[in-house]
């Protein structure tokens, strides 16, 4: 027995007060398309993902698809539109944010989880959100007014990994209402007061200057975030994460963590560990 192989078991003991602290808690983690890119990167995440229901955490993802969902637009000839980081959404686009969410992002991740021997199941959102249109010229876009837990429920009940995409059926109509992911996936997290929301994306956490991976902000609380988004260093896609993120805490979800999927196994070390990676929003 030599020494590198001792010190795997004290890494696996490390380990341990978090997998008895965390036995049977709900984990909502939400995976953006921007972390998405590369599918080398997608299999170390998803790989932690089987590893967490493994340890009897119950992982429920919410997935993004922004960038993919983007591209098969400009596929079809149509030009991303977004006003304050929502998708103007017209009715062929909807169709191609659909498809794109249910027919390639979907069936990758729960594909993949199964490949890795875990047990994963795809949850169309319209079977578990429903919405409203959302104010503003902004076509087929929806806010979450409800969230239907059955699907969700049975699902981790049977030890599967829901995988929830982030649309919602507008209740009025029965028609489908894109929603934004990082919005769907706190309603999600709040409804199930999830223990941890763990967002996925593709920045080390919140920055004073993306591009400088040394300004990372590992704690940050509503005042933090008022005058930030005052300066304009929190911007785009960063708004509706940290404003859905308070949101989340004040309805009931223990913490919200914002971190960089890019890192492997960014989620075992967040979970796992004390290094803390990326942000920690708290109120
Ligand atoms: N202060 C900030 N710190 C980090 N990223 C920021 C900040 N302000 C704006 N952003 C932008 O937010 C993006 C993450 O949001 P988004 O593109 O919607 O990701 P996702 O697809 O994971 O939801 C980053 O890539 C970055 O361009
Ligand atoms: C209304 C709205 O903007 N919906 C988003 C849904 C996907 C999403 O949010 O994907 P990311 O998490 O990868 O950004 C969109 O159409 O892009």
């Amino acid at each position: 027995m030599n020494e590198t192989q001792i010190q795997k078991a004290d890494v696996l003991l490390e380990a341990l007060p978090y997998m008895q602290g965390f036995r049977g808690c709900t984990f909502l983690i939400k995976v953006g398309g921007s972390a998405m890119e590369d599918p080398a990167v997608v299999d170390t995440f998803l790989k932690d993902v089987v590893f967490l229901e493994a340890v009897g955490i119950n992982p429920v993802i919410v997935h993004g698809g922004g960038k993919a969902i983007s591209k098969a637009m400009k596929d079809s000839g149509l030009e991303a539109k977004f006003i304050n980081g929502m998708r103007v959404t017209d009715e062929e686009t909807i169709k191609i944010v659909e498809q794109t969410l249910a027919r390639v992002i979907n069936p990758e991740i729960v594909n993949k989880i199964n490949a890795f021997g875990g047990k994963a199941v795809g949850v169309p959102g319209t079977e578990v959100f429903t919405g409203d249109k959302m104010k503003g010229d902004l076509g087929w876009v929806g806010e979450v007014n409800d969230c239907r837990l059955g699907l969700i429920q049975a699902a981790v009940a049977g030890e599967f990994v829901p995988v929830v995409s982030p649309v919602a059926r507008e209740l009025a109509s029965g028609k489908t209402l894109n929603v934004n992911a990082d919005l769907a996936a706190c309603a999600l997290a709040t409804r199930l007061k999830a223990t941890k929301l763990i967002f996925l994306s593709d920045v080390r956490g919140v920055m004073r200057d993306p591009k400088d991976d040394s300004t990372l902000i590992p704690s940050l609380d509503p005042a933090g975030i008022e005058s930030l988004k005052k300066e304009g260093i929190i911007s785009g896609g960063m708004i509706p994460k940290v404003d859905s993120s308070l949101e989340s805490l004040r309805g009931g979800v223990g913490k919200v963590h914002l971190i960089d999927g890019r890192i492997p196994h960014a989620l075992i070390l967040e979970i796992f560990t004390d290094v803390g990676i990326g942000t920690e929003i708290h109120l």
